[in-house]
């Protein structure tokens, strides 16, 4: 048992060291959203479609003016190794989202360059699968997404239920889930083909007790398996138990990266001073 763990251990210092194969790269990435603004009312034509009223409308912000850009993401840089669990923290609106959807590729830069080696899952608790669809049909059809085939997906069908536990659920519509019960689903889906990178949107703070134990235990699998993990929460708990570094995002700039306690306690520290 102890000589395991210490290899295991050996294993994941290497996977850290600066020498470890990088799992993302940011470069000097930036975000800026358009946003089209709504404070001027419309003026409408009676008797217009909704989507020719939509389209009318858009076309009068741009051509008024009436668009803001959100920069959300502000020359933000850093490198992630294989097996790092990398914690990202900040309070609302600081860009944590977004900076995981870019990375995900989700979103496309408007300034500098994310890459990342191999595919990453991005799991988030508004991850849209179809919820109008089974949890049978969404396990099938967030497999293909994942870049599973038809007969790999069914060949961990059984797994990703069980680990999932909602049981007899997986025959109804995702509408009719709990919150908790959606985002288990979501993990197991997600984490079923151990994927290259795994990101996780809060997920870890929506399941009950046991299911975060088991969540845990499978980022950790995912991560000897050299994976880099990726973990967006707002409960400083999670994170110190999950990652060993973190980045701290504050309106959209990252100030603060470095091993989980150091940042951590940096950010606590800030907020008794009624600071960030
Ligand atoms: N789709 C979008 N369109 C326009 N602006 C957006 C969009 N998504 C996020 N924003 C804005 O970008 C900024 C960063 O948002 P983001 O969701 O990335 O922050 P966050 O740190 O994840 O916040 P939270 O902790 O509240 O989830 C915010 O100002 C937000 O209003």
């Amino acid at each position: 048992m102890e000589a395991t763990e210490t290899v295991r251990d050996r294993d994941r210092d290497r996977h850290r060291s600066p020498e470890a194969t990088p799992g993302v790269i940011c470069s000097e990435l930036d975000i800026v959203y358009t946003v089209f603004g709504a404070r001027k009312k419309a003026t409408t034509t009676e008797g217009e479609q909704p989507w020719l009223e939509r389209f009318l409308r858009q076309r009068r912000q741009v051509d008024t003016g009436n668009v803001r850009k959100v920069h959300a993401v502000k020359g933000v840089s850093f490198v992630a190794r294989h097996g790092e669990a990398v914690g990202i923290i900040g309070r609302n609106g600081s860009g944590k989202s977004t900076l995981l959807r870019a990375i995900a590729g989700l979103i496309p830069p408007s300034g500098g360059r994310a890459w990342a080696a191999g595919r990453p899952a991005l799991l988030g608790v508004n991850a849209v699968l179809l919820t109008g669809l089974t949890g049978s049909r969404n396990v099938m059809i967030g497999g293909l997404a994942l870049g599973l085939s038809p007969r790999e997906v069914r060949a961990r069908y059984d797994d990703i239920v069980e680990f999932s536990g909602i049981g007899d659920f997986v025959d109804l519509p995702m509408s009719a889930y709990s919150s908790g019960m959606g985002a288990r689903l979501r993990f197991a889906i997600s984490t079923a083909a151990t994927p290259d990178i795994l990101m996780i949107d809060e997920a870890l703070a929506t399941g009950d007790a046991e299911f975060q134990a088991r969540s845990r235990e499978r980022i950790a699998e995912i991560r000897e398996q050299a994976g880099t993990v990726f973990l967006v929460s707002h409960s400083n708990a999670a994170i110190r138990e999950s990652c060993d570094r973190v980045l701290w995002m504050d309106q959209g700039r990252l100030i603060m990266d470095g091993p989980t306690e150091d940042v951590v306690s940096a950010y606590e520290a800030s907020h008794r001073k009624g600071g960030r």
